[in-house]
């Protein structure tokens, strides 16, 4: 069901509104233009790997089914699929859809600042990586690389994750967000992982199949004339148009064999997300086997070349070599499956790991032949401050404290 802004805006403050005021105390929460779940307390939970995890989706689905918890999945799985997922059968599913009156807004109240910022890589490291990667591009079949970094940020006080959610739905109404709780395998609370993406991987509703594939990016500007002219400089641009390619083509000819008919388009339409606008390819289609499950599909395609690249194989090489950091479950998958196969992911990103005052921020850039170091550098800047502007973090703070340091 597809509701319009309004809409959706005044759903979702309710929706946050059944959330307990600063934690999620094992609640977990996956809204998105289609799907509202909000998942209360755990019944089930695994953490799987590489070939078990369709193994364990689908026991986790029989076992809820025969002990009677909602038969529905819902977690993340990291950007290195052979690391554990963080997976849950929640004891009781909320699958709120009637919009109700807006009420006070969740989350109001002082926010936390910067105690402390860590960087990896530092700025000039990241311009760095990106120069080696243009010369690994130069040198061998490598076409496209998505480098990222990471913001480690130590707070004078834990954010109210509630608010915080309720915040992300309120400003991107058109976005996938989420809030999935961690667990350190060892059964103990490691946080949560929240966030507002707006890449859809894939969904698959019944034979139908959709996904959009982002990348190529501008940054918005509040001025609608200058914001127009910057999604027409991001159209016109060889290099951004390129870039998508990579991406659009790779989604396109991964779900081709599962499908009876696909529609990718040859032009890129833009997205707008926040402080950034991208490009964008609306990719529907019909499912030739209807056996195939979200899982599968989503697995299928990840990584795709909007956090990975072109060739994936030589790509992820380059990442492993000049990135520097474990990406964990940033750039990863998040969303629910169901025991009928249908089911939403969406790419993790513009996320935060949140554990106490302990806040980890992801982005990453695509690099491709005539990416330019500080372009990509500024360009992960602007996609930080999806959530550090949810924060109630002045970008510009965190830059100071990172200067401090
Ligand atoms: C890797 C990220 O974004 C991807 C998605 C959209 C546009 C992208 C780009 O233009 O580089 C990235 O491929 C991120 O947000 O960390």
């Amino acid at each position: 069901m597809q509701h319009t802004p309004a809409a959706r805006i005044a759903a979702d403050a309710a929706l946050a509104e059944t959330l307990p005021a600063a934690g999620l105390h094992g609640r977990t929460v996956y809204v998105s233009p289609t799907t509202r779940m909000i998942g209360h307390g755990i019944a089930l939970s695994a953490r799987p790997a590489g070939d078990d995890l369709r193994e364990t989706v689908a026991r986790l689905l029989a076992t809820a089914r025969s002990e009677g918890f909602p038969p529905v999945v819902v977690g993340a799985i990291p950007f290195d699929t052979q690391s554990p997922a963080s997976l849950y059968v929640p004891e009781r599913l909320e699958r709120p859809g009637r919009p109700v009156p807006l009420a006070a807004t969740p989350g109001a109240g002082d926010a936390p600042a910067i105690v402390d910022v860590r960087q990896t890589p530092s700025p000039s490291g990241y311009r760095d990586a990106v120069t080696r990667g243009l010369a690994r591009i130069r040198r061998t079949d490598l076409k496209k690389l998505v480098l990222a970094r990471r913001l480690e940020l130590e707070l004078d006080a834990a954010p109210d994750l509630a608010g915080l959610l309720a915040t992300l739905m309120r400003r991107h109404p058109a976005s996938f967000v989420y809030g999935v709780p961690l667990d350190a395998g060892n059964g103990e609370d490691a946080g949560v992982l929240l966030g507002a993406s707006p890449e859809l991987l894939v969904r698959k509703a019944g034979d139908r199949v959709f996904a959009n594939p982002l990348a190529g990016t501008i940054a918005a500007d509040p001025d609608r004339l200058r914001n127009a002219r910057n999604i027409a400089r991001l159209l016109a641009s060889a290099k951004d148009r390129q870039e998508h390619a990579y991406t659009s083509r790779a989604v396109g000819d991964t779900l081709r064999p599962f499908c009876r008919s696909l529609d990718v388009p040859e032009t890129p339409s833009v997205l707008a997300a926040g402080p950034v606008n991208h490009l964008s390819t609306v990719i529907t289609g019909e499912l030739a086997s209807p056996g195939v499950t979200a899982l599968d599909l989503a697995l299928a395609l990840h990584p795709t070349p909007a956090v990975g690249g072109a060739p994936t194989a030589d790509a992820l090489a380059a990442i492993a070599d000049i990135e520097g950091f474990d990406r964990g479950l940033y750039a990863g998958m998040v969303g629910w499956c169901d025991e009928n196969g249908d089911g939403e992911w969406a790419v993790t990103l513009r996320c935060a790991e949140i554990r106490g005052r302990r806040v980890r921020l992801f982005a990453g850039a695509g690099i491709v032949e005539g990416s330019d170091p500080e372009a990509e550098y500024r360009e992960t800047e602007t996609k930080l401050k999806t959530m550090l502007q949810a924060l109630g973090l002045e970008p510009s703070a965190a830059g100071k404290a990172r200067a401090e340091r």
